[in-house]
């Protein structure tokens, strides 16, 4: 969490006694050639239940991905994000009950950072009264301060395909529907790469030649993606990212060189080390799931992979506010 923390201790406190809950996709970055642009809301969701109390305490009651390891205490992921929101809001909080039901696996490239911060600065904005409260543009805006990048926070917000894009400080996206027959196949390595370690292995600046190459193939995606399809596979070709990358991630890299090379519209999923083949069709993506099964059996007997058939999810974060 790159922004810095709040301080500000005037500030008015929220009303004890709300409980909402807050669902949100996971997501899919990069998407190959749409480094730190594009992104894909998938049907994964975690989902994180919030109450204000009146006496100061943090509890948890965390389930699923990470409920072993994560933090219980104000430097939890949802606790700072939240503390952030609400002092950009103008308020401070009391005590919180946070409850997490977390799907959607960590470090693994499925934009498990985004939808917590996600689900925490919906969370944060539904606790304040209505007149304080702000649009989702204000929480693309913060989550994309939080994250230093938009590619995630953005489809985890508004569902579907989203476009990013960055003037200064400031960050815009704008969403785009999937072509219907867009089938999103997922295998998940059991080893973990953080976002902030694969961020290290780019370089600083890359050619001229590879930035064209790039740009003609983002531009490309997005078609594909929306309305062409059979353009998916030269449409995912990347220049920026994933062969600096591949190193840290060698099972997924053969893997995805094997998917390609079978006519596959394979890329990393965000910063990995989770593949995802953007299938055209069922049928295809049947296919995608037997060649990784096959390939995986034969070529990578230390990695356990988790294969999951997903689809787009058109709706983003939603928040249900409880009544008392
Ligand atoms: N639901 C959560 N609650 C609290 N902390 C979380 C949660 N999800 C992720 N995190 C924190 O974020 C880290 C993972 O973030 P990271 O950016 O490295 O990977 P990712 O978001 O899963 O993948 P990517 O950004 O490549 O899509 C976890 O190790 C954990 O510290
Ligand atoms: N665009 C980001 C996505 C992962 O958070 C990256 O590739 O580093």
């Amino acid at each position: 969490m790159e922004t810095t923390q709040p301080t500000a201790t005037d500030r008015t406190e929220v009303a004890a006694g709300q409980r909402l809950t807050v669902r949100v996709p996971g997501t899919s970055a990069n998407l190959g050639p749409g480094y730190d642009s594009l992104g894909l809301a998938l049907s994964i969701y975690d989902t994180l239940t919030v109450e204000t109390l009146s006496s100061g305490e943090l509890e948890f009651e965390l389930s699923g991905e990470g409920a072993e390891t994560l933090p219980r205490d104000s430097s939890h992921l949802v606790v700072r994000a939240i503390d952030l929101a609400l002092d950009r809001l103008g308020f401070q909080r009391n005590g919180l009950k946070i409850i997490a039901e977390n799907v959607n696996p960590h470090g693994r490239g499925l934009g498990s950072s985004a939808s917590a911060v996600v689900a925490a600065v919906t969370a944060a904005n539904a606790m304040v009264p209505d007149e304080a409260r702000q649009d989702r543009d204000w929480i693309l805006q913060l989550t994309s301060e939080i994250e230093g990048h938009p590619d995630n926070v953005a489809p985890a917000i508004f569902g579907g395909l989203a476009l990013s894009w960055q003037d200064s400080e400031q960050y815009s996206s704008t969403r785009a529907d999937v072509a219907a027959s867009v089938v999103p196949v997922v295998a998940v390595p059991d080893f973990e790469l953080s976002t902030e370690t694969a961020r290290g292995l780019l370089p600083a600046s890359v050619g001229h030649h590879a930035a064209a190459m790039n740009s003609g193939r983002a531009a490309l995606l997005v078609h594909a993606l929306t309305s062409k399809p059979e353009l998916l596979l030269p449409g995912t070709e990347d220049y920026l990212h994933q062969s600096y990358r591949a190193e840290a991630m060698r099972p997924s890299a053969n893997l995805i060189s094997s998917l390609r090379s079978a006519g596959f519209a394979a890329v990393v999923s965000g910063a990995g080390p989770t593949v995802m083949v953007l299938a055209n069709g069922e049928a295809e993506a049947a296919a995608v799931t037997a060649h990784i099964d096959a390939f995986t059996s034969a070529n990578t007997p230390d990695v356990a992979w988790r294969v999951m058939t997903l689809a787009v999810d058109v709706e983003g974060a939603r928040v249900e506010v409880h009544r008392r």
